[in-house]
């Protein structure tokens, strides 16, 4: 059984690798399966221009030389540069059987980046990195097996400060975080990934599928379709923007919910403005979800109606100021989990509060979804998504134009329009953050967040 969409760590692809092994495989037939897919890719990608393989000591290396001669036997003219000689077995025997001699420096039309892959344990040296550069300049078109050297394949940060840009990266065998994650992420082009029979591994990461949505059953009414309350607190207009996206979003009914001494706003018709108390407010036993921070402010006022927010033990999603004013004893003895929608400043400062510090992004994540007993979506150009008790899920990256202010309101409104139709808090996660990506995606560039609420529609409709 295949598994395209799971992302492994360097220790779970080892992993990988052995159970294939003690199935029968050796390191070798994986090395020439692995070697002969990404070679197909170069062809694709590249027909019949000449190519330079830079081939480093270990098993990428051992790719380098496998790629090299199934290129070579396509009729593809191919120089090889070997800095170090092969260190590991396999990659001696694929050196020995590609037959070639490695030459000092090429540059031909197409350049293949198979100095390490998931092995490389420290920053490249001077002459290495070097040599890559040089490489990568000379070439019109760079791909990277496996990874782009200098790259940690798990935590997606660069060794090393500048690494050349690739056209495309083919994977082996899974993805890796560092394919999803940026920086490194944004260094690899296109992505490929080549199949070398790696099955489902236990406890993995994943990429999130696109979701399937469906229209209201026959017997819908607004009520049966969730009520969503979005607090308002010092800036009205942001709640009014989630509000807004909310409505799109598969509630059947949304609210604000407004101090009775806060300032006067307007919001579009089929948004209803309730002001109160808030003790009064909350009380309606027919409220499905709660979506508390936009707008909020961090008066002591903001902190009480967050408290009393929490308290009511409905499903919530925090963002913004309620995730500045967020902190453990909040969220005690609460049955219902919440939704916390940082980016990353919001993450770094809700990493102090539950001192989940001293570790990667990824580590991060998952321990706070633990400690709030929730879900968190780690927002921005890669958003994450941990959640207590199962493994993070990583969004495939959406329109860069999003960075524009507003849409985290939007987002935050979308999930919790999605929680109070009554999915769980991981779906109700994923699906917003796809309707978000293809709002985006259908608004075109330069959208303001209103214009990208107006896109929600047909945004939903690509999932039905
Ligand atoms: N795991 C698998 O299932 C498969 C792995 N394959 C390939 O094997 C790669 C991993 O191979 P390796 O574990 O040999 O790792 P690499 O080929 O990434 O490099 C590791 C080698 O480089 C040395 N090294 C590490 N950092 C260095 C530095 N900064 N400067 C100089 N030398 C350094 C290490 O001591 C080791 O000898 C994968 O990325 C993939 O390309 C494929 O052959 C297919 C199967
Ligand atoms: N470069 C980017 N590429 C893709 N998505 C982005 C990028 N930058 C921001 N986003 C998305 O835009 C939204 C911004 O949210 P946020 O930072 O809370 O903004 P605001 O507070 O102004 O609403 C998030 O959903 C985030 O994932
Ligand atoms: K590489």
């Amino acid at each position: 059984m295949r598994a395209p969409e799971q992302i492994l760590t360097a220790e779970q692809m080892q992993a990988a690798e052995q159970r294939l092994i003690d199935g029968g495989e050796t390191v070798e037939s994986l090395m020439e399966t692995a070697g002969a897919g990404a070679a197909a890719y170069v062809y694709r990608a590249c027909g019949t221009r000449s190519v330079t393989v830079l081939c480093g000591p270990g098993n990428n290396g051992g790719d380098g030389y496998v790629i090299a001669r199934h290129l070579q036997a396509r009729g593809v003219e191919v120089q090889v540069v070997a800095p170090l000689d092969p260190a590991t077995d396999v990659a001696k025997a694929a050196r020995v059987a590609w037959g070639g001699t490695p030459v000092e420096t090429a540059s031909e039309a197409v350049f293949v980046d198979c100095l390490f892959g998931t092995g490389l344990g420290r920053p490249l040296d001077d002459d290495l990195l070097g040599l890559l550069h040089k490489l990568a300049e000379a070439h019109d078109y760079r791909i990277a097996v496996d990874l782009p050297s200098g790259v940690d394949s798990d935590s997606g940060e660069l060794l090393n400060d500048a690494l050349p840009q690739y056209d495309c990266t083919i994977a082996l065998g899974a993805w890796k975080f560092s394919h999803w994650l940026m920086p490194a992420m944004d260094l690899m082009g296109t992505r490929k990934l080549v199949d070398i029979g790696v099955g489902p591994v236990s406890s993995a990461a994943h990429l999130s599928r696109a979701p399937k949505l469906t229209a209201p059953p026959r017997d819908a009414h607004k009520y049966s379709r969730g009520l969503l309350c979005v607090i308002a607190g010092d800036m009205p207009g942001a709640s009014v923007l989630a509000a807004s996206a909310a409505r799109h979003g598969g509630a059947g009914y949304v609210k604000i919910l407004a101090a009775e001494e806060s300032q006067y706003f307007t919001a579009p018709h089929d948004v209803v403005i309730e002001r109160g108390s808030l003790y009064d407010l909350v009380s309606d036993r027919r409220i499905d979800a709660f979506l508390v921070g936009p707008g909020l402010g961090l008066s002591d006022q903001a902190r009480a109606r967050l408290d009393w927010v929490l308290a009511c033990d409905i499903p919530t999603v925090c963002d913004a100021d309620a995730l500045t004013l967020l902190e453990p004893s909040m969220i005690e003895g609460r049955d219902c989990p919440i939704i916390a929608t940082p980016h990353a400043g919001e993450l770094d400062r809700l990493a102090n509060a539950f001192e989940a510090t001293g570790m990667d992004r990824v580590e991060m994540i998952s321990e706070l979804a633990e400690d709030i007993e929730g879900v968190l979506v780690a927002k921005g150009p890669d958003t994450l998504i941990g959640s207590a008790g199962s493994a993070p899920v990583i969004m495939p990256p959406a329109p860069s134009w999003l960075s524009t202010a507003g849409t985290g309101d939007i987002l935050a409104g979308l999930i919790a329009s999605r929680l109070a139709t009554g999915a769980s808090s991981r779906k109700a996660a994923e699906q917003g953050c796809w309707l978000h990506g293809e709002a985006a995606r259908i608004a075109g560039p330069a959208f303001s967040a209103e214009q990208l609420v107006e896109a929600v529609p047909a945004a939903y409709s690509a999932f039905l």
